[in-house]
Parts: structure tokens; C-alpha cells; sequence
């Protein structure tokens, strides 16, 4: 079964979150299984293309709107991540460093999308599956199904779509309706959600099957989904809750290169400290004390306007007892106000703003607790990482961290968690964290217990193949 999937980011090309993470393991994952799982993504003028070789193997030109550019389709010539990798490549529009944030980001997510329709069209491949990754590449099963130009070709190809974020839905107005191609006007009303063209919606409503990456955020999406909940609510019976896996390789505490460390499972302390000490120094703090982290980007949906305030009261409250660690970049009010504590509490607290991949590993090595006070979490990729390196989480119950998350005063529970994104929530969570950090014996059998667990993507992966077999043995 040949399987293309489509999304804006992919690990290790370009990575702005966890899209990324779930984009460079899932067709790796896939393809050990016996598929043929390939990835296209935007050409993107970053490290991982300037090191590898490509093939240019299509050139076309194709129509925006009244204008026509020029389009390549370059392939990763060693299949250096496990699966077939395809850039889509055009001079003017697809031709950048960064993911997201162009002015032109409609254009380009546009033509990416005509660019990879137009290569299937004319080349002698039948897809039986294409897999769409969030609303950037949303269009693409309207336009299987009722543009002209494609329906033919595309007549036996079965979609799937995957919501790793549904609050952004990449809506824009009628004034670029023309950047389509010929639609079959009976059905335009497909692309439409409250007067706007919604790639999200329109995806919902076209494709065959839809997926979000954890069973708690299907049911979350039918009452907080940005101004579809009715849609959601409506289209429930295509939809399938499919937990995240990770990719185990790149997160292996036992082979990372860049940790200090190595943590064993079953005897996961002196790694710990080992790690934590490495941390600790990077940073000027002491390794007594219950190290807390956060990691991640510095939005609403993260909790991260929450932070300066809880982690203000939690440090006065446990003045000299407690460090923080705080990894992320975004909102820049919030960036402001978590780099200002690092002058009210230099002996315990420290601010990196940016994003710095090592780093990240460095802290999910070597920190005791990993703080996520999401308001909306679909999956989570940080609580899987940090279970992984021994790292217990302290979670709000949402979404996926619902799903994968148990408290560790629930039998057989290994992480802390807590229901409003509150600051006092917050710091009553963290106060547990301090008072369990003191109970050596009980924080090791918790890390062990966390360690032991299995969130690979084996299981997932073949969730999703089952998924497409189901679909495609529909004639
Ligand atoms: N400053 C920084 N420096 C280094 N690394 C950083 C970083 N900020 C974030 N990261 C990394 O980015 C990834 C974030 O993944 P998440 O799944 O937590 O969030 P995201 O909201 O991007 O993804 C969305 O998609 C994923 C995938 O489906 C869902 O799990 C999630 O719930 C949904 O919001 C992790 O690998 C993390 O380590």
C-alpha cells in the first residue's frame, strides 16, 4: 500500500512542534511495517536539505490565481529518515528557511498543495491513501473529489486527515476563491465555514476518514474547537482518536547522544543525577534541591501566561527549596515576564527563551518534574518524552494528557495531575512535587514504573495502517 503524507513540518527537516515530531516517526514506523509511507513537505533552505543530496524528479509549471510559477519535486536521494522523503520546490513562494509566519503563508500553502496534485496527476502513480497533517494542507481531498482537473485520476485514492491542533483552522476570504482551480460549483459550498474559505472545515466535511491524536481530544473537539464544535459534533462517525506514539530512537535515554548520561529503566537514579547535575551546572543552580521544568511554546494553549505568576509564588513559598527551569519562546509579553524572575530569583531560577532541540533533551534528562498547565493539549509529546527519561509530569487533565497521564495517588499512577489551568492549581502541584522529591524510595519506584511504560509508535502505527485498510478495501 502506497501512503503520501502531507504537512508543513517534519522532524528532522523542519521542526517548529510536535507536528514535526509525529511527521518524521509515524511513515518510519509505517514503513517498517511493510508500507510504502513517503512525507511531502515545503522546500524549506534549512541544515537537513543543505547536507543531503536530492534528485530533481518532476518539473512542471503550474497556475496561482492569473499567475503561473514553476514548480520541482526533489527527492531525498538515501532515504536517510527510514522513509521517502519529497520536497516541493518553487522559486518566489517555496523557496524559504522558515515554517510558518510569511505574509504570503496562504500562496504558499495554496501552491504546495496544486504542485503535489498536479505531480500524481501526471505521473503513473496511483496513491491509495494521502494523509493530511492540519489545516495547511486541508484543500486537498475538496479537490480530489470536485475540481475537474483531478477527480479522475484521484477517483480510487482514499484521504485521511489528522488534527494535531483543530483551534487554527487557516481560514481566509472569497477575494482568494481564484487561486483555486476549476471547482464543480455545486459543491463549493464544501469550502465554506461562517463566510470564509476553512481549509479545517472543509476537511472535516471532504475526507474520507479524520483522525486527532488522542481518543480524549476527539470528544473535546464536539465542545471547544474554535467555532466548529457543531461540524465536529456533526461528522463524529468519520472520526478516530489515535493516541501519539515516539519515535524511540531519537528519544532513547539509553543511546541520546546529547545527554551527559545514560538512565537505565530499571535502575534510573545515578543517570538522574548524573544528568541533573550536568543541567544544574549549565545553568548555575544547585542539585539539591527538586528541579521543575517547562518546556514548550509560550502560548494561551500551553498555560504559559499562567507561569510567571505561579512559579513567582511557588518560589517565594519554598524559597531556596525549589529550582525551576523554564525552555520556550512566543508570546513576548510572557517571554518578558518569565525573564524578569530570573533577577528576583537568581539561585533558582533560570529562563531560556528561544528554541534549542539539544537543550530540550538536556532538560527532560536531567529535571525531576515536567510542568504542562495546557488548556489545550491534543496529544502532548513533552509528557511521553519525560516519562521516557525518568521525568515525572505534573499535568492538567486534558486531552491527550488525559489518555496518557495517571496520577501517582491512583494505583499504579506515575505523574501528578490536576484539573484547572489555574495558577493555584499550579502551585498546589507543585507544592506535591516538592513534598514527593523529599520521599527518595517512593520518587525511584515512580520512575521506574514511568520508564517501564510503552508509548513507542508501534502500536499507533498499526492503528493507522488499519485505519487505510479499512478504507481501501471499500471498492
Ligand atoms: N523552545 C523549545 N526548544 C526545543 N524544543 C521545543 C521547544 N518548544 C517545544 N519544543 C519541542 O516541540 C515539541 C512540542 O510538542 P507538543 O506535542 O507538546 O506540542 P505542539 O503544541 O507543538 O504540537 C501539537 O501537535 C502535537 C503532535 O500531534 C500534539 O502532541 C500536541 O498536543 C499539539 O498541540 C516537543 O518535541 C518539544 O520538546
Amino acid at each position: 500500500m502506497k501512503v503520501y503524507h502531507l504537512a508543513a513540518e517534519c522532524y528532522p527537516v523542519a521542526k517548529v512542534g510536535g507536528l514535526a515530531d509525529v511527521v518524521g516517526a509515524l511513515p518510519k514506523y509505517q514503513t517498517e511495517a511493510g508500507l510504502q509511507a513517503a512525507v511531502v513537505l515545503p522546500f524549506y533552505n534549512r541544515k537537513f536539505v543543505q547536507e543531503n543530496e536530492f534528485d530533481v524528479v518532476f518539473e512542471a509549471s503550474t497556475l496561482l490565481g492569473k499567475k503561473r510559477y514553476e514548480f520541482e519535486i526533489w527527492k531525498e536521494r538515501a532515504d536517510t529518515l527510514g522513509f521517502e522523503l519529497y520536497l516541493i520546490y518553487v522559486p518566489g513562494l517555496l523557496d524559504r528557511q522558515e515554517v510558518y509566519m510569511y505574509p504570503d503563508e496562504r500562496e504558499q500553502f495554496i501552491i504546495f498543495q496544486l504542485a503535489f496534485l498536479d505531480w500524481i496527476n501526471w505521473s503513473q502513480q496511483r496513491p491509495d491513501v494521502i494523509h493530511c497533517h492540519d489545516h495547511h494542507v486541508g484543500l486537498i481531498p475538496f479537490l480530489m473529489k470536485h475540481s475537474a482537473l483531478y477527480s479522475k485520476k484521484y477517483a480510487k485514492t482514499k484521504t485521511v486527515f489528522t488534527i494535531h491542533n483543530g483551534q487554527y483552522h487557516g481560514a481566509f476570504n472569497y477575494d482568494k476563491f481564484d487561486y483555486l482551480p476549476e471547482v464543480d460549483m455545486n459543491f463549493a459550498g464544501l469550502l465554506d465555514w461562517q463566510g470564509a474559505i476553512n481549509p479545517l472545515a472543509c476537511a472535516i466535511k471532504c475526507v474520507d476518514k479524520y483522525t486527532a491524536v488522542s481518543p480524549s481530544y476527539l470528544e473535546e473537539l464536539t465542545h471547544s474547537s474554535n467555532g466548529l464544535e457543531y461540524l465536529f459534533w456533526l461528522e463524529h462517525a468519520k472520526g478516530k482518536g489515535i493516541i501519539n506514539g515516539i519515535d524511540t530512537e531519537v528519544w532513547n535515554p539509553f543511546t541520546d547522544p546529547m545527554i551527559k548520561a545514560k538512565i537505565y529503566a530499571k535502575k534510573p537514579e545515578s543517570g538522574k543525577l548524573a544528568n541533573k547535575k550536568a543541567l544544574c551546572e549549565r545553568f548555575g543552580l544547585s542539585a539539591d534541591q527538586p528541579l521543575i521544568a517547562f518546556i514548550g511554546r509560550l502560548v494561551g494553549e500551553k498555560g504559559a501566561d499562567l507561569l510567571p505568576e505561579a512559579f513567582s509564588r511557588s518560589l517565594q513559598k519554598h524559597a531556596g527549596k525549589v529550582n525551576i527551569i523554564m525552555l520556550g519562546a512566543g508570546d513576548k509579553e510572557t517571554e518578558t515576564a518569565l525573564t524578569k524572575l530570573n533577577e528576583i530569583y537568581p539561585d533558582n531560577y533560570k529562563t531560556y527563551i528561544g528554541y534549542n532541540e539539544e537543550l530540550a533533551h538536556q532538560i527532560y534528562a536531567g529535571s525531576d518534574f515536567l510542568l504542562m498547565p495546557s488548556r489545550v493539549e491534543p496529544c502532548g509529546l513533552n509528557q511521553l518524552y519525560s516519562l521516557r527519561y525518568g521525568t515525572l509530569p505534573i499535568v492538567r487533565r486534558t486531552g491527550g494528557l488525559i489518555d496518557t497521564v495517571t496520577d501517582f495517588g491512583d494505583p499504579n499512577g506515575y505523574g501528578i495531575c490536576f484539573n484547572n489551568s489555574s495558577v493555584n492549581d499550579i502551585c498546589y502541584s507543585i507544592d506535591r512535587a516538592v513534598t514527593l522529591y523529599k520521599n527518595t524510595e517512593q520518587l525511584d519506584l515512580l520512575r521506574k514504573r514511568m520508564m517501564a511504560l510503552d508509548f513507542s509508535w508501534t502500536k499507533s502505527a498499526k492503528e493507522y495502517i488499519m485505519l487505510y485498510e479499512s478504507l481501501t478495501s471499500i471498492i
